[in-house]
């Protein structure tokens, strides 16, 4: 067996199950391992709780179990200034930002990683569900996690290559359930730990309420493309392209079918509603995009075939990108078949085969000549 032990590897543990299956496989085999809590936001609840107390408690249950020193980070200020910054500035910007993916650019594998080697880590680990495999050049690729549905890649897609070269992902080769048994076979304090969901600042609070603390709402018009008001608004920043909760319009007009959030009109702060799931005025044909990145480093290919994601949970379809003849960092992505609900301020993000190539952000879609969406 190699012998691990000069090798050290920095956890990130947020005190869920997934992060604490990391740093355990990794000290099973032999590495010199750290775990590290960073804390990114204060989020003392109204009876004066914290979560991240609760959370760095079970790093430091889970890391003693181990027999791993462990520490806490805090990044408050980064995040706030180069994620939730970015966050607020698309919400008024009519876009539905991506933080998970900014936050793995900016402080996983940046405030974090850079901190980590401050603390003569070889590598930094974390519990995502993605594979970084070196090939005999000693080049990284970015594979998928063998877990379909837990497959991170999505949101590590900004990832460079001198990140991913200083990274390990551990459970990319692992099913969840297998990650769960792990723990619970380990005896490991975290093993029937609920899951995080959605946006981590977020959590469990209502969207709305929370974002209305930020941004003023400014209710305005439902209008229907041919100009018909059917309805009030309760601020663009609430509606996703594509959505059909809370327009509170019931069917009625010719078809009977529910309404959804088909554009938005910055301008005249108006929201365009259609009816129909397959509404044509969702399905667009291609898409212009910003912040163009490859995780291989001097990508040469100027047009390419390959697949590529819109969003977390979707399938991938064939797509051609074509790179900005005059600024490397804009493409066009032209879809093989039309796709519904193209969202400006998600990530697009390339794949071939298992391997992701990296991605951008959606700015514009387009049906045809169409500009869909209206911003
Ligand atoms: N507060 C934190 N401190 C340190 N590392 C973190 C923190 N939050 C997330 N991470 C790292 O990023 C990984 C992916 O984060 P994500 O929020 O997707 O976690 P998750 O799937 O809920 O995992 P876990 O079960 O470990 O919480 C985690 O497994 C962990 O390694």
């Amino acid at each position: 067996m190699t012998d691990n032990s000069k090798i050290r590897v920095v956890v990130g543990m947020s005190g869920g199950v997934d992060s604490s299956v990391t740093a355990l496989l990794l000290k099973e085999q032999g590495y010199d391992v750290v775990g590290i809590f960073m804390k990114n936001w204060d989020d003392t609840d109204e009876n004066g709780v914290c979560t991240a107390t609760e959370d760095y408690k079970d790093v430091a249950k889970v890391a003693n179990q181990i027999g791993i020193p462990y520490y806490s980070v805090n990044f408050e200020k980064e995040y706030w200034d180069r994620v939730f910054e970015y966050f607020l500035a698309e919400y008024r910007a009519g876009r539905t930002p991506n933080p998970d993916v900014m936050c793995n650019k900016e402080i996983k594998f940046k405030a974090f990683l850079d901190y980590a080697m401050e603390l003569g880590a070889d590598y930094v680990a974390t519990g995502h569900y993605a594979r970084v495999v070196r090939d005999e050049n000693g080049v990284s690729h970015m594979l998928r996690g063998v877990d379909n549905n837990k497959d991170q890649t999505y949101f590590l897609s900004q990832l460079s290559q001198e990140q991913l070269s200083k990274t390990m992902f551990p459970l990319g080769h692992l099913q969840k359930p297998e990650v769960r048994e792990i723990a619970e076979r380990a005896g490991l304090a975290t093993a029937k730990k609920k899951d995080s969901t959605g946006v981590c600042f977020i959590g469990e609070k209502n969207f709305k309420e929370f974002l209305s603390n930020y941004l003023p709402a400014t209710p305005g018009n439902m209008v229907t493309e041919d100009g018909e008001i059917k309805g009030q608004h309760a601020g663009l920043m609430y509606y996703t392209i594509g959505q059909r909760q809370g327009l509170g319009i019931g069917g009625g007009g010719a078809s009977n079918e529910p309404w959804f959030a088909i554009g938005k009109e910055l301008a005249t702060n108006t929201l365009i509603v259609g009816q129909g799931f397959h509404h044509p005025t969702l399905y667009s044909t291609h898409l212009d995009a910003s912040e163009i990145h490859f995780t291989q480093d001097n990508w040469s290919e100027k047009e390419f075939k390959c697949t590529a994601k819109f969003r977390y949970r979707q399938q991938d379809i064939g797509v051609t990108v074509k790179i900005a003849e005059n600024d490397a960092t804009k493409a066009r992505v032209i879809f093989d078949e039309p796709v519904r609900a193209i969202t400006p301020g998600q990530a697009v993000v390339f794949y071939d085969g298992e391997e992701c190539l990296g991605g951008g952000m959606i700015d514009l879609a387009y049906n045809g000549d169409k500009l869909q969406q209206y911003i």
